[in-house]
């Protein structure tokens, strides 16, 4: 990691969430399935929704919503709001950190290198699941994917973080486990390391070719 920034240090690591410090799927296909039973549709599993999760709660929804069903006239308002319901009540039953994340993020904390969460997931969710999994107080900046008006892989979001604290691109890593944060990575200037083990839409992370790829998150310092 080090050969990023010139034998050094970043100055701020911005870490994903979901499919990155989090294995949350289990919880969403859970709130997912439940929307789809409400709305006498069949279930999705937890494999189908892997593959949809990424891009924000309402493009999941979207997506369930025409994986399952053949009728368009399902309305998505009624959808979402079961989908927000049934997250809310289940948001943190089976979610849990990824092998080596705690190990990481004390890590990083020991370097003294601040850091941030930049995730898709609504804000309203971030931080209960953050602070349940009892690692919201390793996060000097948490955005979600509805803090501001674009989100990944547009590069907002992180230019704001960069903005905050008068860095350069290149002294940001990002950490994730999407296209959708190599995208954003890029489009912002900064590296990126990718996670092989989360949710890129069913690919290979590698075909987005981030900087490098790391098994697990206490390789990378
Ligand atoms: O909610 C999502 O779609 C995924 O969120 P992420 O950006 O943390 O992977
Ligand atoms: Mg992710």
């Amino acid at each position: 990691m080090r050969r990023y920034f010139n034998g050094g240090l970043p100055r701020l690591v911005i870490f994903d969430l979901d499919g990155t410090l989090v294995d949350s799927v289990p919880d969403l296909a859970l709130a997912i399935d439940l929307m789809l039973e409400a709305l006498d549709l069949p279930l999705a599993g937890q494999e189908r929704v892997r593959c949809w999760v990424g891009n924000g709660a309402q493009m999941l929804v979207q997506r369930a919503l025409k994986a399952m069903s053949s009728n368009e006239a399902i309305a998505f308002d009624r959808a979402f709001e079961l989908f927000l319901h049934h997250y809310r009540d289940n948001l943190s039953c089976k979610s849990a950190l990824y092998l080596g994340v705690n190990r990481a993020l004390e890590r990083c904390a020991e370097l003294d290198i601040p850091m941030a969460v930049v995730t898709n997931k609504p804000i309203a969710f971030t931080h209960p699941l953050l602070s349940h999994l009892q690692i919201d107080g390793f996060f000097r900046d948490v955005l979600g994917g509805d803090s501001l008006s674009k989100k990944k892989p547009d590069p907002m979001p992180l230019l704001v973080l960069m903005d905050k604290y008068g860095l350069a691109p290149t002294e940001v890593l990002m950490v994730g486990d999407s296209v959708n944060d190599v995208r954003a990575a890029r489009n912002a200037g900064c590296p990126v390391i990718a996670v092989p083990y989360g949710y890129n839409h069913g690919e290979d992370i590698k075909l987005s070719e981030p900087d490098d790829v790391v098994e697990r998150l206490d390789l990378l310092f």
